[in-house]
């Protein structure tokens, strides 16, 4: 789905409203119903359990007027608290004037500010997508107060003093949410790793925005969720051979590394590779031959690291990088391979550490080169640390424009970045997958998908990145987070391939 600016979701808005021929007001009694649900059947508050509401002078405020009402129709005990302004818009009005007399609705001073014990909830719209400047004054002191309480807190759309799509400086006040609850689309802010302790868990809320004006829309930023890539995994036809699916070359392992070659070998073969050749050093041999029967092994003749690189005619796509080490002679097997590699390259781990080093040797990525960096070895790869997550962003787009590679990003939402500068940020996955030999397991997986020629390098990228978290979904329902280990995910994408094949025949 598309992540939308703040800009754009205004246009949505509009566009919703004039398509649909009903009110803003309308449309806010629609956000207001959602929030409304999801409270209900999600936390089941108590009737007696005080609900206190902050709102802001703008719609996101309206927006907590008209749940505030809902929630005392409903007979819960809501309590409103209005931060004061000098202009209100107008659906905040029009909610004002419709809440009831009933409803306890005071306005905040600083001398005045509630008591919020642990049995409340506390709904924070202050702020949404109106924002414009970081909060000062007494809505600085209002969140500060709220970020206090021990009671749930519940952010409408955005916690407040968070910009949408844009950074703020260090230090801004911001609201800290338990749960975000944001409407039809998520926002890009929500996918950055520091903004994680003010988003907490977000949820989007269907209020019939129009999807034809969101398909019309063009962004350079999407999220990846569960329906995206179903059915993109072409099915294999019946009388399919090995030769099919490609055969893949893995350059990696070294002494006291093998074990990332083996996660990335297997983790080859579970995804569907025709045939994998893996080219370890010497001490690698006797490992690889055991642990992975199904890969054909062909070792270098260096006795710890790879100094050698094998003819690469029969091969349909390389990756190189796993357990590599960063020595002279394997940084110019990398250098050999870029200067003759035909076929499509995965590039993982110490390859990037040795592209870092020796930054002349990028200049030499064949194009749609797909690299996974995670965000210190993307430092190395550009050389400048970023100055925050928006930047890191800017430096992806940039790097994949100017080196016409694929990049994947490697966080929380892992973030594919195409030769167009176009960001697809991932959202399967879990904590659990924060473990040793995770990336391993990825790059062989990215390998034998791009060994496949039936697929394009950005659905080989999609499907990888997206398949890989889903396999540490389905891990964790077996093992739980904290006991997941790289070779549970490699048992898991067989499944989680099967998820997202075709269930037609392809042609
Ligand atoms: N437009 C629509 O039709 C819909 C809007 N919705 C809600 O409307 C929100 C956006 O509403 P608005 O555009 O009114 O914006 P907000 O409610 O986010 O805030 C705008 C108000 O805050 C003031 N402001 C901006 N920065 C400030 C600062 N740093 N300190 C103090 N005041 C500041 C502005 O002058 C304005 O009065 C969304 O986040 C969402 O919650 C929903 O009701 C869904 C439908
Ligand atoms: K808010």
């Amino acid at each position: 789905m598309k992540l939308l600016s703040a800009a754009l979701t205004r246009t949505l808005d509009q566009a919703t409203i004039q398509a649909q021929g009903i009110t803003s007001l309308e449309l806010m009694e629609r956000a207001a119903t959602a929030l409304f649900d999801w409270i209900l059947t999600e936390l089941r508050p108590a009737y007696s359990t005080p609900i206190h509401l902050f709102c802001g002078p703008g719609n996101n405020g309206g927006d907590g007027l008209a749940l505030a009402r809902l929630l005392h129709e409903a007979g819960y005990a809501a309590h409103v608290w209005l931060l004061p302004a000098k202009r209100y818009s107008a659906d905040f009005t029009a909610n004002r004037l419709r809440l009831p007399a009933e409803v306890p609705c005071q306005e905040l001073a600083a001398a005045r500010f509630p008591e919020l014990p642990a049995s409340a909830v506390l709904i924070d719209a202050l702020f949404g997508t109106g924002l414009s400047r970081p909060l000062t004054d007494l809505a600085a002191e209002v969140v500060a107060h709220l970020n206090r309480s021990p009671a749930l807190r519940i952010a409408v759309d955005l916690p407040s003093g968070l910009l949408a799509d844009a950074p703020q400086p260090p230090d801004s006040p911001l609201v800290q949410a338990h749960y975000t609850l944001c409407f039809e689309l998520p926002k890009l802010a929500f996918l950055l790793p520091g903004h994680a302790a003010f988003v907490g868990e977000w949820h989007t809320l269907q209020i019939g925005l129009e999807q034809e004006v969101i398909h019309n829309m063009a962004v350079d930023n999407y999220f990846i969720e569960d329906n995206y890539l179903k059915g993109c995994l072409p099915k294999r036809p019946r009388f399919s051979h090995k030769g099919t699916f490609g055969h893949a070359l893995l350059l990696a392992g070294s002494q006291g590394k093998v074990g990332a070659a083996v996660l990335a070998a297997t983790a080859c073969l579970r995804g569907g590779v025709g045939l994998l050749t893996v080219r370890v050093p010497q001490v690698g041999y006797a490992i690889l031959q055991t642990a992975v029967p199904e890969a054909m092994c062909l070792p270098d003749s260096a006795p710890d690291i790879l100094t050698e690189l094998p003819d690469l005619t029969p091969y349909a796509a390389v990756g190189m990088g796993p357990g590599l080490g960063q020595q002279a002679a394997s940084r110019e097997v990398l250098r050999q391979l870029l200067q003759t590699a035909t076929v499509p390259l995965v590039l993982d781990a110490d390859a990037l550490n040795l592209l870092g080093a020796n930054r002349e040797l990028l200049e030499l990525l064949p194009p749609d080169t797909l690299l996974t960096p995670h965000p210190k070895e993307f430092e190395r790869l550009v050389g400048i640390p970023a100055r925050h997550d928006y930047h890191r962003l800017e430096q992806l787009r940039a790097f994949v424009r100017q080196h016409r590679c694929y990049c994947v990003l490697k966080d929380a939402y892992t973030a594919v970045a195409a030769p167009d500068g176009t960001l697809y940020f991932n959202g399967s996955g879990n904590p659990g997958m924060a473990t040793g030999g995770s990336g391993d397991v990825l790059t062989g997986l990215l390998l034998a998908l791009r060994a496949d020629k039936r697929l394009s390098a950005l659905d080989a990228a999609l499907l990888g990145v997206y398949a890989h978290g889903r396999a540490g979904d389905l891990a964790a329902q077996e093992t739980g987070e904290a006991g997941l280990i790289a070779s549970d995910l490699v048992r898991f994408i067989g499944p989680a391939l099967q998820e997202l094949t075709a269930s037609a025949p392809g042609l």
